[in-house]
């Protein structure tokens, strides 16, 4: 142990995110006291009950009192109210960040309301699970997975940033920077596009009348099984991120249903040079992958949870 990286750390929103960094903070001293808030009271009481931060408070103002670090950790769509809600309550000098999904809706949501005495340090770990709600998070979550920091501007305060990687190379992760906008395109091609097909996949085994559902369940087999894991995400927040990252999940869908017609062109006339060549490229990626270390299966943490 290496003693605080700050003292306070308030985590607004109780879900899995929040209470992956509680206890990864926990685990290894990182913050002198963790104070949380949830809307729901159902959440409060919940979060008590587990040990869930230090001091679970019943409003937002009183949980950032005297925080020296804040994180966002709602839904994209509710980071805004959120932040007109604790802005009148935040400490001098103290860094505002969040694990939103999106970046550069929630900078032009959040950024606005903040008072210029506060550093706003945006960022999102690349790690989650299909679970939600305050009993989902584990320690280990972040570990060897990457943390994007995305800075609002070009003057955002190096240190703050310096800071705010620390905690999260502290929590497991590899931390890297990375452009608002450039952020939004990545993650749509390697998180928000596949979600939203796997959503696709499950809904169409779901409306096919000639097959059951009983089928689908007994016979389902590895591919669909994993599609069936990342549709069982949580509504609210998968539909917050489409919202709000419009531009590049237009443009890649837009490619995704070029690519899935000319395969299926390929198909109706028995094109299998175009299948083969096509299924080779796409081994190589998996492969690279696999050669730079970054399959890491979720582990089985917290897989009883339920959603708050
Ligand atoms: N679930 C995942 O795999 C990942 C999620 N994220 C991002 O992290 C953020 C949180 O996600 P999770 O922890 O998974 O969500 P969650 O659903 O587990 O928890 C969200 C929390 O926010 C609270 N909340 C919802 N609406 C609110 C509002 N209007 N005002 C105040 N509190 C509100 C909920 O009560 C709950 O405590 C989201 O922005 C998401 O995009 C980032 C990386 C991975
Ligand atoms: O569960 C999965 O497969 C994920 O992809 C988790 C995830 C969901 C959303 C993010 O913004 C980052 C990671």
């Amino acid at each position: 142990m290496s003693g605080p990286v700050y003292n306070r750390v308030a985590l607004i929103g109780l879900g899995l995110i929040a209470s992956s960094m509680f206890w990864a903070m926990k685990r290894s001293g990182l913050a002198g006291e963790v104070t949380g808030y949830a809307r729901s009271a159902e959440t409060r009481d919940t979060a008590r009950e587990i040990g869930l931060c230090d001091h679970v408070c019943d409003s937002a103002a009183e949980a950032v009192k005297d925080a020296d670090l804040i994180v966002l950790c709602v839904p994209v769509g509710a980071m805004e109210q959120v932040t007109k809600d604790i802005a009148p309550h935040l400490m001098a000098g103290a860094t505002v960040s969040d694990v939103g999904s999106v970046k550069r809706a929630v900078i032009d949501a959040v950024g606005p309301h903040l008072p210029s005495n506060v550093h706003f340090v945006p960022a999102h770990p690349l790690a989650g699970t299909e679970r939600s709600g305050p009993t989902s998070g584990f320690a280990e979550l972040f570990d060897n997975r990457w943390c994007l920091i995305v800075p609002a501007d070009e003057n955002t305060d190096a240190d703050a940033v310096a800071k705010l990687s620390e905690l999260w190379e502290k929590m497991g992760s590899k931390v890297d920077t990375m452009d608002a906008d450039h952020h939004d395109l990545v993650l749509c091609v390697t998180s928000h596009a596949p979600h939203l097909i796997a959503y696709t996949m499950v809904g169409v085994a779901d409306d096919l009348q000639r097959v059951s559902e009983q089928e689908v369940i007994n016979y389902s087999a590895t591919g669909f099984r994993d599609f069936t894991r990342i549709a069982a995400s949580d509504p609210t927040m998968w539909r917050d991120v489409f919202l709000n990252n419009k531009e590049a999940t237009l443009e890649i869908l837009g490619r995704f249903t070029e690519e899935l017609f000319a395969l299926q062109r390929a198909i109706r006339t028995g094109d299998g040079d175009h299948l083969h060549d096509y299924f080779t490229r796409t081994r190589a990626i998996r492969r690279g992958i696999l050669e730079a270390g970054q399959d890491v299966d979720v582990p089985n943490f917290g897989r009883n949870a339920t959603k708050d």
